[in-house]
């Protein structure tokens, strides 16, 4: 569904992504895992189009996705969910959701809506709210239900754990685990390697701009230089 080959990317002069090759199959969770500066942020930034490629390819749904615009490739059917979120705080959270869904104006948007709000019951309970007042982990629910009012067939999500407590990461990556009955094809990138790698089908390893090691997800647990270097066993 999604090959990345050769990819290269920089901020001014200084590359930080060497040539990153991965590829994700219709229907798997896959996940790029590594530490902070890794270079996670910046291949999904490449992948929705926000982040200058300067070098390989991207194909997603056998085209070419290199010369499509930003705007354009949520209509392809690839969505992401920004590190950070990036809600618009002071709109409502289902006005936030309507947003997601700026494509369509038929009639599945209201069932989208009730499908979002059966993933994430307190999005409806507190539907009328600014999202500005949502707690973190609510947010972080807002914007992966956003992105997918957006219908995506491949969600990319940044660090949907970041900074948040140990039981609301294990809700989130419930939900993402779900995806897959949903026929949502995942790519996550996050530093919670555990936490990632046990939801995942497959895995890469990314350090300093490389992927330095990949397979399935049960290979990866149980390799002992990924054990000792991100999962602290
Ligand atoms: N806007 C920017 N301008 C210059 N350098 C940047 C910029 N954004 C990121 N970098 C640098 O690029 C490298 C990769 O950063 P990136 O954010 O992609 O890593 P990451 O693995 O996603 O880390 P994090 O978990 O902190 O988001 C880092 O060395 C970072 O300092």
């Amino acid at each position: 569904m999604l090959t990345v080959e050769g990819l290269r990317s920089r901020y001014g002069r200084i590359e930080v992504l060497h040539g990153i090759d991965l590829h994700v199959d219709s229907g798997e969770i896959v996940t790029v895992v590594g530490a902070n500066g890794a270079g996670k942020t910046t291949l999904l930034r490449c992948l929705s189009g926000v982040q200058p490629v300067t070098g390989g390819s991207i194909t997603f749904r056998g085209e070419a996705l290199t010369p499509v615009p930003a705007y354009k490739r949520l209509k392809r059917g690839l969505a992401q969910s920004p590190e950070g979120r990036q809600i618009f705080t002071n709109l409502t959270v289902e006005e936030n959701l309507r947003l997601g869904a700026f494509l369509f104006s038929d009639d599945r948007v209201e069932k989208d809506m009730e499908d979002a709000f059966q993933m994430f019951p307190i999005l409806k309970e507190k539907r009328n709210l600014a999202a500005g007042g949502l707690s973190g982990g609510q947010q972080q629910m807002l914007a992966m239900a956003r992105a997918l009012m957006g219908r995506p067939s491949c969600l990319l999500l940044d660090e949907p754990s970041m900074g948040l407590a140990p039981i609301v990461v294990q809700q989130i990556f419930d939900v993402v685990k779900g995806l897959k009955a949903l026929n949502v094809t995942v790519l996550l990138v996050e530093q919670n390697a555990f936490g990632a790698l046990k939801i995942a089908d497959r895995g890469y390893v990314m350090e300093t701009g490389h992927i330095t090691m990949s397979g399935t997800a049960a290979e990866l647990i149980a390799d002992p230089r990924i054990r000792e270097a991100y999962l602290g066993i």
